[in-house]
């Protein structure tokens, strides 16, 4: 377990009396990151001063923005200085992972998305915090950092071959998914039996790490013959199960999956197939579930055969957009694995569902789902504005496409169509919503209470952590100005009865290439406790929390 004591003796060992309380280790082929408070050691025993390092990556043009700037050492630990009160009742892993390295060699990838994933963990104990952060060493980055080019298709990338054999080659090892990236940068979850696993939107991107030293245990093997290459990024994970979704491309369609707690072997609950005459199913980065059902999406982005074999990107990537096969909800039953309901919607963009609930009638029967989501009005421009060249090169304008925080509602009684709607005026959180946590408590039940991220423009990506009380219509920002703050993960008080009895912990990227991370109490919304780092951290996608046992 990560502790103070450990990280103490962790210095003794790497630095001797040089550094007493940090441990940093550069990444291949780069001059490593300095920590401001002196010089930096790498692993053989080389210390440059604080004065040599150049903080900033060059790609960067310029800006001290760390949001976008790949990180430069592989890791650290230490221990870090806190502003304000960390409640003591917190004790335990906050770990976030996210695309930390965007540039191999001389090359520097194109998309937020490509990036090697850059898991960070933030250790609470009575009241202080220990920072760490380490890349997860899949074969992707891995082969990238020894061959100084990318040997995997990423995101947005493919290795270019060097001839038409290598090309040819390439085109079959797709079919196989041995061309397709590990390279698990997207989100990580704590299992029922206590594992923690990094995952992506590839099968072969589930990697094991170890919550107290973050460092990769190994690939997370799936002992089934369900096989796929694909699911969804953001499983539905609770004490008891894993559940996911994994699209099938030559049948279009989604196979609905679970596993239990303390296994590796998926089983089929059922299968959805895709309701629009489209040739292929819709994104599935994230899903929701309500206590009983499983709600599928089928959203009028659907993954592109064509594209998948290109290796040049086109202006959706991997995916199309065919809104004239319409957009679809199912609804499986958890237990039968039957499709209980299945209705056309209006057209829509969503990378994360937030939660779904059921609603009943007078007489206590099922009316309605009700599905919350990060809608981004239907315009799929909002993928392609996630480019790095965008998000680094700001001039002021307000540019972030609008989104609201879109309500399904699926009714329950035959009707083939259902709604969607903003759950509250996209005025109040300034027309932006995306990176979306709630009381996890409240999966698959009524909510009310939702923490994301939103607005204050202008701006070009969301700037604020926003709590959002769905019952009274209303919103409370955080906010500072230049900063990126990532999702704010909300983590309940132990004992806790009201809903937003907790804190919500954020990483933020600061505008002078600095970092820090904010607790905001759950309730007020104020903040409570920032605990800055030696040093800025790159933006980051999803986390999870992992208590003290
Ligand atoms: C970081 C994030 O939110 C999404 C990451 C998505 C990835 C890495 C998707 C990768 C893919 C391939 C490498 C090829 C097959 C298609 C697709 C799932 C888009
Ligand atoms: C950063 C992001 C999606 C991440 C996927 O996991 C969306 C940002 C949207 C901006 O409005
Ligand atoms: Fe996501």
């Amino acid at each position: 377990m990560a502790s103070f004591s450990h990280v103490s003796a962790m210095m003794t060992l790497v630095h001797g009396s040089c550094f007493p309380y940090v441990s940093a280790v550069a990444r291949p082929n780069h001059k490593p990151i300095t920590t401001r408070r002196g010089a930096t050691t790498i692993a053989a025993n080389v210390t440059i001063p604080a004065e040599e390092v150049d903080v900033y990556d060059s790609t960067a043009k310029g800006s001290k923005l760390a949001a976008w700037t790949s990180v430069r050492q592989e890791r650290w630990e230490g221990a870090v200085d806190v502003d304000g009160h960390v409640p003591h009742w917190l004790k335990g892993t906050y770990l976030r992972n996210g695309p930390g390295v965007w540039n191999v060699g001389d090359h520097s990838f194109r998309h937020l998305f490509d990036g090697y994933a850059t898991l960070v963990g933030l250790h609470f104990e009575d009241g202080r915090v220990i920072l760490s952060h380490r890349q997860i060493e899949s074969d992707a980055y891995r082969s990238a950092m020894k061959n100084n080019r990318i040997q995997y298709r990423e995101f947005s990338e493919a290795p270019r071959p060097d001839n038409f054999l290598a090309y040819v080659s390439e085109l079959a090892s797709l079919f196989s998914g041995a061309s397709l990236t590990d390279n698990s940068n997207t989100g990580v979850v704590k299992l029922g039996d206590g594992r923690v696993v990094c995952l992506t939107e590839t099968i072969k991107g589930s990697m094991e790490i170890n919550p107290d030293t973050l460092e990769t245990i190994g690939r997370f093997d799936y002992s089934d013959e369900l096989g796929g290459l694909i699911h969804s990024a953001h499983p539905v994970v609770t004490e008891s199960e894993f559940l996911t979704l994994i699209p099938d491309l030559l049948r279009p369609g989604y196979l609905v999956v679970r596993m239990e707690a303390g296994s590796n072997e998926r089983k089929a609950i059922g299968r959805v197939d895709c309701s629009g005459s489209s040739s292929s199913p819709g994104w599935v980065h994230s899903f929701s579930v309500t206590e009983n059902y499983i709600i599928v999406p089928e959203m009028p982005l659907r993954y592109c055969p064509g594209n998948l074999l290109r290796a040049e990107p086109t202006p959706l990537y991997k995916f199309q957009w065919q809104p004239e096969d319409g957009a679809y909800m199912h609804v499986m039953c958890k237990h039968s694995g039957k499709i209980v309901a299945s209705v056309e919607v209006p057209l829509f963009v969503t990378f994360h569902f937030i939660n779904a609930y059921e609603e009943v009638d007078d007489n206590g029967e099922l009316s309605e789902i009700i599905v919350d989501c990060c809608e981004h009005n239907a315009d799929t421009t909002i993928l392609d504005n996630l480019r790095l060249n965008n998000l680094r090169t700001y001039s002021g304008m307000d540019v972030l496409l609008d989104a609201r925080l879109g309500r399904f509602s699926i009714p329950m009684d035959g009707t083939k169509r259902g709604k969607l709607e903003s759950a509250l005026n996209p005025d109040k959180h300034g027309r932006g919503i995306d990176m979306s946590t709630i009381n996890p408590t409240y999966l698959g039940k009524k909510h009310r209470y939702v923490y994301a991220c939103c607005a204050q423009r202008p701006c070009n990506f969301p700037n604020t952590l926003t709590k959002i009380d769905l019952e009274k219509k209303t919103a409370k920002s955080w906010h500072e100005h230049g900063a990126v703050p990532s999702e704010p993960f909300f983590v309940a008080r132990p004992g806790a009865i009201e809903e937003d009895d907790g804190v919500a912990i954020s990483v933020v990227s600061d505008k002078n290439g600095e970092g820090y991370a904010v607790i905001l109490d759950g309730k007020t919304f104020e903040e409570i406790a920032r605990a800055k780092f030696p040093y800025g951290l790159p933006y980051g996608l999803h986390g999870c929390w992992v208590p003290k046992a």
